[in-house]
């Protein structure tokens, strides 16, 4: 059977490797390995979603959705250091990484966290949804991770997206809108579109 990044557990050897990146002018240091999405270096992306980002107006926790080693949620744990990030993906070895990068950059205002989707923090709501979706998972997924992510915003919360326009910008733009009654493209560079929706019912 063929292993994806978005596979729960990871049967490929393992062989970490650790190397430097800098986000939101911090220097971090991570450490990626097989099966896990992006593991040379920082996803361009995921990278110019964790630039771009703004903290909301409102109060309240953010949540990296499919969070990988954790490249967008720690960035943005360090910037806040007023705000507790909660980190969730399916992947097994992605999770273990992300806790492992966490304590290596000495960030303590996360938790990492098994979840599909956002059924394992069905309890909680958040001010803002940070996510580099997994496209390959299919858009069946990641429309339910935007169905999913309104239903767990506070009202005024703020769901942020990165997505290539030859992968779906223009359909998941055209899914929150519909959804949110609202959607900004607030920046567009080299094909990769960040959308950003917000709550306001
Ligand atoms: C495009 S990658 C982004 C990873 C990381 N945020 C980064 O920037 O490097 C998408 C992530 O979503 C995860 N994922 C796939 N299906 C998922 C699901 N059903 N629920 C939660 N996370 C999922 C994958 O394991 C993968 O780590």
């Amino acid at each position: 059977m063929s292993e994806h990044y978005y596979s729960k557990k990871t049967s490929t050897d393992s062989e970490e490797k650790t190397w430097a990146f800098q986000l939101r002018g911090h220097e971090f240091e991570f450490t990626t390995d097989h099966a896990v999405f992006s593991k040379r270096e920082v996803d361009f992306g995921s990278r110019l979603l964790v630039e771009a980002f703004l903290a909301p107006d409102v109060d309240g926790d953010f949540l990296d959705l499919g969070c990988g080693y954790g490249p967008v949620g720690l960035a943005i744990a360090k910037d806040f250091d007023n705000r507790h990030v909660m980190m969730v993906d399916v992947n097994d070895r992605a999770l273990n990484l992300a806790r492992k990068n966490a304590v290596e950059n000495g960030i303590t205002n996360i938790t990492v966290q098994e979840s599909d989707r956002l059924q394992g923090v069905k309890d909680r709501r958040f001010a803002s949804i940070i996510t580099n979706p997994p496209i390959r998972a299919g858009k069946k997924v990641v429309h339910m991770m935007f169905e999913e992510a309104k239903e767990a915003l506070l009202e005024q919360g703020e769901l942020w997206v990165v997505i290539q326009k030859k992968q779906g910008a223009p359909s998941a733009k055209q899914k929150l809108e519909e959804l949110f009654g609202n959607v900004d493209v607030v920046e567009k560079q080299k094909g990769y579109y960040i959308l950003k929706a917000i709550r306001f019912d």
